[in-house]
């Protein structure tokens, strides 16, 4: 490679420093000076002479370089064993490399659509966004990355993955998928139905199934008047849990043959690598899940992963009131055996878990027995019932610490567990662990996780509160049993915060409940007392409000200042206020618990919050959900939470009734 700049540099620091000797020469004989001066111009010339003509060579060198690169980068991008295509925003090929024209055998020229090759590709889901997706196009199956790379224009990276994706059909194809499904309301939907109309809607439920079935290439056998049995392959099953999200729950939801009631189904699905028995097990308990946690959804088990699919009818209250009269005569049995009783709630106790607690324990005392309440810390509801607590003789030592339970519990002591059905929420996890004999009393929707062991779970989440479910129980326990003015005002509470003060979750149930307690002394005032806020909190709330963003038509997302006392609660009323503003479906507020993110949702019930918080670990109900994140920030979080709402409203197509109703205003 010939030399660079650098040479003519060197060359004159040695002439410079011939010159400086010359110069001494001259002092001793000035004759030998004068030659030297000559012999030194001569190099001169010959240095610079040489300096140029090397840097022609340098210039032409880099020149064939730079032109060998370009060349080659032409010829690379043109040969990549990926095509690549250039497109702008309406899908107009900008660019394409050789191998695109090959694979749609067209000279595809720029300014053609790329549409025209793949009518299949949804070009406005790619153009101008970043992504990944896979295409199926004349018998081959593509995977595209997209980028955006300007404003304008987006590059397409495209593979031919059909040998690997035929591999994975092949496999999906054998992989077999076992699925229950039940009618989950069969007695409720079909009552006072005349026997024509019993036989319609039936009817349509077996044909809808069929149709379904047959779509999906599967078997499906009825084997009672509720339920049945279907075999499909894991294709047909990724189909259903990417593609239509399994449509078949909305399509027998709106059956209309003179039922009065939606009817709605349960499906526990399962596959994975496992016996055919194992398969048989785990869709039962997925069918078993999906009912327990409401119904009207699918439970989807692959190798023990369990996904939730639907849920977007509200859990039906069921008539009878046999279960409520069989668990409280139960209840009473076990009590009486008990040596020691125990009850807590979830941390962070409200007036529903503080309520049915005291509930409880008012059950226990009635035996003549005695009775601890374990609260997690102090806390609004926690402060302001132990303070009217103080005014009862046998309530003063009622609520203790964690700690203290500690102490009194053994395997032998009876925990009752109110509010909750899950171990990592409940007031003191210790406490729980340690004990062998609970029971649960819990209004949620079934959690993955369930404490275990249990020697009796009563879990309805049709019912609007765990207040709602122990006042029912008080009713049945002993017609002797008289509640106090606090016992029968904290169970009310109880009801009140779960129902936004009747508002949401309610069924004939939660206002026979109410009126049962109105009757045994619930005092509206007392009521009204525990609710009562201070100044700072009415301040913390309107700090949030400030806060508020509405990203999309009827969605508002709002933060809690890091300084805001009692976050959680203060969070969630603020949550319920937004839902206030007319227009509003959802509203979604953010605060800081001690080590995570909380998060309080809220809807009117059209917007599923429980599967938007399910999303991010949490859970809760239809129109009231909420969640704990771990290690993010909670701007990271609100951006996840506006993604999360996006794809669900377009799921839904609310995005679209929106945009369609904004278009009719403007007309
Ligand atoms: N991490 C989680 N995992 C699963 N499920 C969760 C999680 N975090 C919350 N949930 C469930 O989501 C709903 C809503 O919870 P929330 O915190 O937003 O609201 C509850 C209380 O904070 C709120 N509340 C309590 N006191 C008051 C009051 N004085 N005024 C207004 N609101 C109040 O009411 C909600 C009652 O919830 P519940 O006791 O669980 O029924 C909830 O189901 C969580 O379990
Ligand atoms: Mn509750």
């Amino acid at each position: 490679m010939p030399q660079g700049p650098s040479f003519w540099f060197d060359t004159r620091i040695y002439l410079a420093v011939t010159a400086a000797l010359l110069l001494v020469i001259c002092f001793y004989n000035p004759y030998a000076a004068v030659l030297g001066a000559v012999l030194l111009y001569a190099l001169y010339l010959y240095g610079w002479e040489r300096y140029t003509s090397r840097q022609k060579e340098i210039n032409n060198y880099l020149e064939t370089v730079s032109h060998s690169i370009d060349t080659a980068a032409v010829q690379a991008v043109n040969n990549l064993p990926l095509a690549m295509v250039i497109i702008d925003h309406q899908g107009v090929i900008y660019w394409r490399n050789n191998l695109f024209a090959e694979w749609v055998n067209n000279p595809a020229e720029p300014g053609q659509l790329l549409g025209k090759f793949w009518p299949n590709l949804a070009v406005d889901k790619i153009a101008g966004k970043d992504g990944r997706i896979k295409l199926e196009a004349d018998s081959h199956y593509y995977e595209i990355i997209h980028c955006a790379v300007d404003n304008s224009l987006t590059v397409l990276y495209i593979s031919d993955v059909t040998a690997m994706e035929s591999d994975r059909l092949a496999g999906c194809r054998t992989q077999t998928v076992l699925a229950y499904i039940q009618i989950d309301n069969y007695d409720d939907a079909l009552t006072g139905l005349s026997e024509s109309q019993r036989t319609a809607v039936l009817g349509e439920v077996n044909r809808l199934l069929a149709e379904w079935i047959t779509e999906l290439d599967g078997h499906l056998k009825k084997y009672s008047e509720d339920t049945y049995i279907a075999v499909l392959n894991r294709c047909a099953l990724d189909r259903l849990m990417t593609g239509d999200k399994f449509d078949i729950l909305d399509r027998i939801r709106s059956i209309q043959a003179g039922n009065k009631i939606p009817v709605t189904l349960s499906i526990g699905a399962a596959t994975g690598e496992s016996s055919v028995a194992e398969l048989g097990q785990r869709a039962q308990a997925g069918l078993d899940l999906a009912l327990s946690r409401g119904g009207d959804q699918a439970a989807v088990n692959i190798s023990g992963k369990v996904q939730f699919f639907g849920g977007k009818a509200k859990a039906v209250e069921k008539n009878t009131r046999v279960k409520a009269r069989i668990v409280a005569q139960a209840i009473r049995e076990l009590i009486e055996q008990a040596d020691s009783i125990v009850v807590m709630g979830h941390t962070g106790e409200d007036f529903d878990s503080l309520g049915a607690a005291l509930g409880v324990a008012k059950m226990v005392h009635h035996l003549g027995k005695q009775v601890r309440v374990v609260v997690s810390q102090p806390g609004l509801a926690v402060d302001k019932l132990s303070e009217l607590l103080l005014d009862y003789e046998e309530y003063r030592e009622l609520f203790i610490s964690p700690m203290q339970a500690a102490l009194l519990v053994n395997a032998k002591t009876l925990v009752f567990v109110v509010d909750t059905h899950r171990p990592e929420l409940v007031a003191a996890p210790d406490v729980l662990a340690a004990a062998e004999r609970t029971v649960i009393i819990d209004h949620h929707r079934r959690a993955e996780t369930i404490i275990a062991n249990t020697l009796l779970v009563y879990l309805e989440p049709s019912a609007s509160s765990a207040s709602e479910l122990v006042t029912e129980l008080l009713g049945y326990f002993d017609e002797k049993l008289e509640l106090n003015r606090l016992e029968a005002s904290a169970l009310y509470a109880g009801i009140v915060v779960d129902t936004k003060n009747f508002a949401v979750q309610t069924g004939v149930r939660t206002f026979e409940a109410a009126s049962y307690l109105r009757r045994a002394g619930a005092d509206p005032t007392l009521v009204r007392h525990l609710f009562r806020v201070d100044f700072e909190t009415i301040k913390s709330r309107a700090a949030i409000i400030e806060t508020t963003e509405m990203p999309y038509e009827g969605v508002t997302i709002a933060i809690c200042p890091a300084d805001v006392k009692n976050a959680q609660v203060v969070a969630a009323q603020t949550a319920d206020m937004l839902l206030n503003i007319e227009g509003v479906r959802v509203s979604f507020v953010l605060f800081n618990t001690d080590d995570a993110i909380g998060v309080s949702a809220r809807s009117h019930g059209d917007i599923n919050v429980q599967v938007i918080m399910e999303k991010l670990g949490g859970g809760g109900h239809q129109s009231v959900a909420g969640a704990k994140i771990r290690n993010a920030s909670a701007e990271l979080i609100k951006a996840k939470i506006i993604e999360l709402v996006d794809s669900y409203l377009k799921e839904s197509g609310i995005h679209e009734s929106n945009s369609a109703a904004r278009s009719e205003k403007a007309r």
